[in-house]
């Protein structure tokens, strides 16, 4: 098991960890994720002994290894790194690099056939592929049996297609080994799908932990709403568990009274109809779905996901509903007084063109609707 308590980190003047308390229980694949620069990679490297913590403490297996007056270094640490870059020994085989200065060959055996390298151990590092680099560095981590093991974008140096293929054995392997593991990355979907938990950090802050359709239906700050998935919102008044938002009520959970309620993709649902309550703004072929961007008589713009054979042009007026099947996640309005809170800003959506960018306050939705 790991613990991580009230952890800080500052590089001279700069905080790159603020506070930070998380934990992994035995087998559980906690994911951390966030932009660049938010913390994620300094935490790990804190847990492995390479980054001395300025205060709080982390305890592996229920021994502290970083915390007031205690320092245990990495390679007593018992714990195993994955890197992006595979960290292989060039001179060596697969299976010298999978057994390095380990007394019993039993381990590497089990874990080279179990990601399938039976074929590949007296390769050389230079003659394997991408993925089967990262899984002879998995199997060499396991077959140490380390206590936890920390996982730094193991998948970023990958194809497209090979990632989400070796994402699910490199977890397979850990639920195998039943190690307690932290997987950091910049890749919402790779953390979503991978994770038991989610970890969502933000300028050095862990803003929330969760199971992952919890932080995605449920988010516990506009922060993270944002940052997983797309997400729209709509202003509204919401009182006893019911949002009433220019395009219809639904359930909701959180802030009361004045409201902005977080709306994603296929929570909307939208037809052709002359007297609508929008109007098309952008669509995009994606393949299985389409993504409609729409601008509502309200104001604000929001992005609706529909079958793919569902056809509507920039200029045409639709119905926009709400189709939730669960209670929507509602934030306090930003109000436009307070400097702290900022109005929201239609985010971007990248290779639409024509995509808003106006900022709309609660104010500005509610007075077009
Ligand atoms: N060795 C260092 N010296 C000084 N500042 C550092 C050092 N390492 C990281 N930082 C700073 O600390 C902050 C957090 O960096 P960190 O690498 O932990 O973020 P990250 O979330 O892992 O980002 P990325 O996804 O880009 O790796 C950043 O502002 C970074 O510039």
């Amino acid at each position: 098991m790991l613990e991580i308590d009230k952890l800080n980190v500052t590089y001279g003047d700069e905080v790159a960890v603020r506070d930070v308390s998380l934990t992994a229980a035995e087998g559980e694949i906690v994911t951390l994720l966030g932009p660049t620069g938010c913390g994620k990679t300094t935490t790990l490297r804190v847990v492995a002994g390479l980054v001395p913590p300025t205060s709080g403490t982390v305890r592996i297996g229920g021994r502290t290894v970083s915390g007031p007056s205690v320092f245990v270094p990495p390679e007593q640490r018992r714990t195993g790194l994955v890197f992006q870059d595979f960290a292989l020994f060039p001179h060596l085989t697969v299976a010298q690099n999978v057994g390095f200065r380990l007394r019993r060959s039993d381990p590497v055996d089990h874990w080279l056939e179990w990601l399938g390298l039976g074929a590949q151990r007296d390769a050389y590092p230079e003659e394997l592929s991408g993925g089967q680099k990262q899984r002879v560095a998995l199997a060499r981590c396991l077959a140490h049996q380390p206590e936890l093991v920390l996982l730094d974008e193991p998948l970023s140096n990958l194809d497209a297609s090979l990632k989400d293929s070796l994402r699910w054995e490199i977890r397979a392997a850990l639920k195998e080994a039943g190690v307690p593991a932290i997987w950091v990355t910049h890749d919402q979907s790779e953390a979503l799908s991978i994770g038991d938990r989610v970890g969502v950090m933000h300028d050095g802050r862990l803003e929330q932990i969760a199971p992952p359709e919890e932080c995605f239906r449920d988010p516990a700050t506009r922060f993270v709403a944002e940052f997983l998935g797309e997400a729209s919102f709509l202003a509204g008044e919401a009182a006893d568990g019911t949002v009433t938002t220019p395009i219809g009520q639904a359930p909701g959970h959180g802030a009361m009274g004045s409201v902005e309620a977080l709306v994603r993709p296929d929570d909307l649902a939208l037809q052709a109809a002359e007297a609508g309550n929008g109007v098309v703004a952008w669509s995009r072929y994606e393949g299985g779905s389409r993504l409609f961007g729409v601008d509502l008589q309200c104001g604000a713009r929001v992005r609706i996901r529909t079958n793919h054979e569902v056809h509507h042009a920039p200029g045409d007026r639709v119905a926009v509903t709400i189709a939730a099947g669960h209670g929507l996640a509602l934030f306090p309005a930003a109000r436009e007084e307070d400097p702290d809170q900022p109005t929201h800003a239609v985010q971007p959506f990248p290779g639409s063109g024509d995509e808003a960018t106006e900022a709309l306050t609660p104010t500005a939705a509610r007075s077009g609707g």
